[in-house]
């Protein structure tokens, strides 16, 4: 009788009962937005379909609606065009960056809306790696000093969350110690991409930070993809070095990466980021007639909470929020 399991899920409300903790309310997602300089621009961004990078005018038209469905947090990546980059990634923090200058009025339009802040130095280093590199190549210690810099001024501009996501070794406690430093550390949460791979699946994105590295890669700061127990080491460290949350990035390719880091650290919220490659791939599929978008996308949402993951973040978030608002999700 024990292999008997269908008495258990015949009707919808007991297949809900089955699947514990792998369902989608707004506060499992977090939705990306690119910002640029010109406050009026919107800038469709061909190797991804549908979105486009933002000025803040047209950043606030986007968010109202999405707001009024009950969106609960975003994440925030600035891409300049007009602004220098240099070997220092000046522009990261400057007055014009448009993340900084977005930042108050972000908290102002939308009081309860969660912001978190991508930290990286690739959209603003003229190489476009994601530290400040010397003649041997990157100098890890003068990146994570600039890196904890970065994080105060998006603090300070009104950042709930801050990300780094640079892989530089120790940033986390580096940020950390300035946040404490500055008095920050009740109202800031650091939330570490711990756990990032070295991966193809970022090509999208890097066309749309501007962000592409000019010569080499960056496999000698993000995970080689088979690398398991680099995995657990890099989230220990993290969680050692005080991060306040944990992220596992790219997402499907990696999902039971994401189970092991949610097995050891039960306590810490998990995020998964469900990549640009990972947007692009379903969207081209079920353009396509390969798959049905909308069955597809659900799968791919349940198959990331199932391993684990707390919060998703994605580009697909207005749909999912579409989604839960018509009750079909
Ligand atoms: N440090 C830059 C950064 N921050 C987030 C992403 C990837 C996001 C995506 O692909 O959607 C990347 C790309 C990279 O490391 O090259
Ligand atoms: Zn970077
Ligand atoms: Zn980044």
């Amino acid at each position: 009788m024990a292999t008997k399991l269908h008495g258990g899920f015949f009707h919808s409300t007991l297949r809900k009962l089955q699947e514990q903790n792998v369902q989608i309310h707004p506060h499992n997602l977090m939705y990306p937005l690119f910002l640029v300089e010109n406050d009026d621009a919107v800038q469709p961004i061909p190797s991804m379909p549908r979105i486009s990078r933002l000025g803040i005018n047209e950043a606030k038209k986007h968010l109202e609606p999405l707001v009024a469905d009950g969106l609960e947090s975003i994440l925030l990546f600035g891409v300049i065009e007009t602004l220098p980059k240099d070997s220092n990634g000046s522009s990261a923090d400057s007055k014009e960056n448009p993340v900084i200058r977005a930042l108050p009025k972000l908290r102002e339009w939308f009081p309860n809306l969660l912001i978190a802040c991508d930290v990286c130095l690739c959209p603003y280093t003229d190489h476009g790696h994601c530290g400040i590199m010397n003649e041997t190549g990157i100098d890890n210690e003068a990146s994570i000093r600039r890196l904890a810099d970065i994080s105060i001024s998006y603090a300070l501009a009104g950042a709930h969350i801050v990300a780094p996501s640079d892989m530089m070794d120790n940033r986390i406690g580096a940020i950390k110690q300035a946040l404490i430093s500055h008095g920050l550390e009740k109202k800031v949460s650091l939330l570490s991409y711990a756990v990032k791979f070295a991966s193809s699946f970022y090509g999208p994105f890097r066309d749309a930070a501007k962000s592409a590295p000019s010569f080499g890669d960056r496999r000698c700061y993000q995970l080689p993809s088979g690398s398991k127990g680099l995995a657990a080491r890099a989230a220990q460290r993290d969680v050692e070095e005080g991060a306040d949350m944990l992220m596992v990035k790219p997402g499907l390719p990696y999902l039971d990466i994401v189970r092991q880091t949610k097995d050891m650290f039960p306590n810490f919220p998990l995020f998964v980021y469900h990549v640009s490659g990972e947007y692009a791939m379903l969207h081209h599929a079920a353009a396509n007639g390969a798959l049905n978008f909308e069955a597809a996308l659900k799968e791919v949402l349940t198959s990331m909470r199932r391993a684990g993951a707390d919060c998703i973040i994605t580009y697909y978030t207005p749909q999912i929020l579409a989604l839960i608002k018509a009750k079909s999700l």
